[in-house]
């Protein structure tokens, strides 16, 4: 079980406060200018990835005081509880394993004394055929015709991952097979991309760990009755629906042959499910081998986390580098800018990682936390952040820790464009630590011709203050299995600071309120009755619609 300790009682935490309050002005370009070995001696590799994040606020002290809080919090114990399938998820009474499905060397794993393998490679051998078979054109629509375009509905967990994957993978796909994704409730979202397919040669991969999911049952639905009014037979629906769930009466319910149905278990989070059945269109984007090769590295990532000493630990470093900001220097967000374009979803994926997981106020023993949590998660692939928000990061009032991601090889070598891409990385990184000092912009009006009263009015303004952390990940090219050990990187990252902030990570009760309210106003919303049932604004909002509409 986990440890439940308020990481502010600690020996280490107190002594973290201390060294803060010493250390806070320290500017990480004079701890460069103290150290020569910086860069070496704060930088760690792990296959093709290299992580350097020397460029932070950071000394030997406050490192080794942060390693001591994560001891002190019981870090090894909560990680082998992870691993050992215990019921770590408390609040669900679940175990938390998607590192089951991708233990590809296989040994078991306990839950309530039984193996989980067995049944996860049932479910791979049945990815595995029909993956193949959809590829291969085997698989046949309803008038006989190969499937094209596969559209995925799901939402949360069961689309941010395999959007995500296959957008990262893009260079790896299949070129006969297309792919889709529907999560919203609006509408538009599915009429726009059903404008796309032709239901012949679409198949309907419908995901829901719950099977119960309003916005997934909706466009499942609505697709169910698009495809009918094309086939006009329901029993074609087996030919062009499969199910990814936990749940199969629902499935069956659903009217989907649940010989098509593809499972996993309850110790799967959803937004840790792309390495389940959840991933099926993934397969069948990049093909089976393709999509072990992303496990794979997945896998690699976890015996990395497993069994090295915290001080060699990315997940472990990298986590307890987001600790000191967040609870020492008040940062409020961190930033995750991945200079890929391929990896465009990467921040919107990790947006629900971080916050689904570490958005919490109860800690493990029910009380309130005297100190803050989760960060807020947010980026966009560079350069275009750089037009768009840097400005404040630069220049701002608010303390933004970056993580910048890179490949050295890019998919598609095309003239300059991944040098010039990479020299953004580099500079802007620089640029963040580094800053621009009053010296310095002197001295360049002054270069420009500026007269004194003109230098005067203007230096202020471009004077950067520098001084911003950040985390370099530089990876030799976004293979799946590179894919796969960065994704778990973080995945590990989140559950360290989960660990120390005392808090489960692997429940979200906070998306239930809305829902419940949701269901509640639909039937309000079917009829032309005046509504008094809320307080004044509800009533408002939803009478004024009703008069628009
Ligand atoms: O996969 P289903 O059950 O449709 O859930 C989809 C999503 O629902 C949300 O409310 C969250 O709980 C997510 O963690 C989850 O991924």
């Amino acid at each position: 079980m986990l440890p439940k300790i308020n990481p502010t009682t600690t020996n280490a935490w107190k002594a973290l406060e201390a060294h803060y309050a010493s250390f806070q002005d320290t500017q990480i370009k004079d701890l460069f200018a103290g150290d020569a070995s910086r860069f070496e001696k704060y930088s760690l590799k792990f296959e093709d990835i290299l992580l350097d994040y020397s460029k932070n606020r950071l000394d030997d002290k406050a490192l080794s005081l942060l390693l001591q809080l994560a001891e002190e919090c019981g870090l090894k114990e909560a990680i082998a509880s992870e691993f050992s399938g215990q019921k770590i998820n408390t609040t669900e009474d679940r175990a938390v394993l998607h590192v089951a499905l991708r233990n590809r060397s296989n040994t078991p794993i306990l839950v309530d004394g039984k193996d989980v393998m067995p049944e996860v490679n049932e479910v791979l051998a049945q990815m595995k055929d029909f993956s193949e078979q959809i590829i291969s054109g085997n698989w046949k629509g309803y008038t006989g015709k190969p499937i094209t375009d596969i559209v995925n509905i799901g939402i949360g967990g069961s689309d941010l991952g395999p959007l995500m994957v296959v957008e990262a993978l893009k260079p790896y796909k299949k070129e006969q097979i297309n792919l889709h994704f529907v999560s919203n409730v609006d509408g538009t979202h599915i009429a726009e991309t059903l404008k796309l397919v032709n239901p012949e040669t679409t198949l309907f991969i419908v995901a829901s760990k719950t099977f119960t999911t309003q916005e997934t049952m909706t466009n499942a639905n609505s697709a169910k009755s698009w495809f009918l009014k094309a086939a006009k037979d329901e029993s074609f629906v087996k030919n062009h629906f499969v199910a990814l769930s936990t749940n199969a009466e629902a499935v069956a319910a659903f009217g989907i042959d649940t010989k098509n149905m593809f499972r996993f278990w309850d110790w799967v989070g959803g937004r840790y499910s792309v390495w389940s059945a959840i991933g099926l269109s993934v397969a069948c984007a990049i093909g089976f081998n393709n999509y072990v090769e992303f496990l794979e590295g997945a896998h690699a990532m976890d015996n990395h986390f497993k069994t090295t000493e915290f001080d060699q630990n990315m997940p472990v470093i990298l986590a307890l580098i987001g600790i000191w900001y967040n609870n020492f220097y008040g940062a409020e967000t961190e930033a995750i800018l991945p200079y890929d374009q391929y990896m465009h979803r990467f921040s919107a994926y990790f947006q629900q990682g971080n916050m689904e997981s570490n958005g919490k106020y109860v800690d493990r023993n029910g009380e309130t936390v005297n100190y803050q949590t989760g960060p807020i998660i947010w980026g966009e692939p560079g350069t275009n952040g750089q037009h768009a928000f840097y400005q404040l990061i630069h220049q701002g009032t608010k303390l933004i820790p970056c993580d910048f991601l890179a490949p050295a090889i890019s998919q598609n070598q095309i003239g300059d464009h991944h040098p010039k891409l990479l020299a953004n990385f580099f500079a802007q990184t620089e640029a963040m630590m580094v800053g621009k000092s009053e010296e310095q912009v002197v001295a360049e009006l002054k270069a420009a011709g500026k007269s004194e009263d003109e230098i005067q009015a203007l230096k202020n303004f471009k004077i950067f203050q520098g001084n911003i952390p950040t985390n370099s990940i530089l990876f030799k090219k976004l293979t799946p299995h590179t894919l796969g050990a960065l994704v778990a990187m973080y995945e590990h990252k989140i559950f360290v600071q989960g660990i120390i902030w005392n808090i489960y990570s692997f429940d979200q009760w906070g998306v239930e309120l809305g829902k419940q309210l949701a269901n509640n106003i639909l039937p309000e919303l079917t009829n032309e009755e005046k509504i008094s049932s809320h307080d004044a604004s509800t009533n408002g909002l939803i009478n004024a619609y009703k008069a628009m509409r």
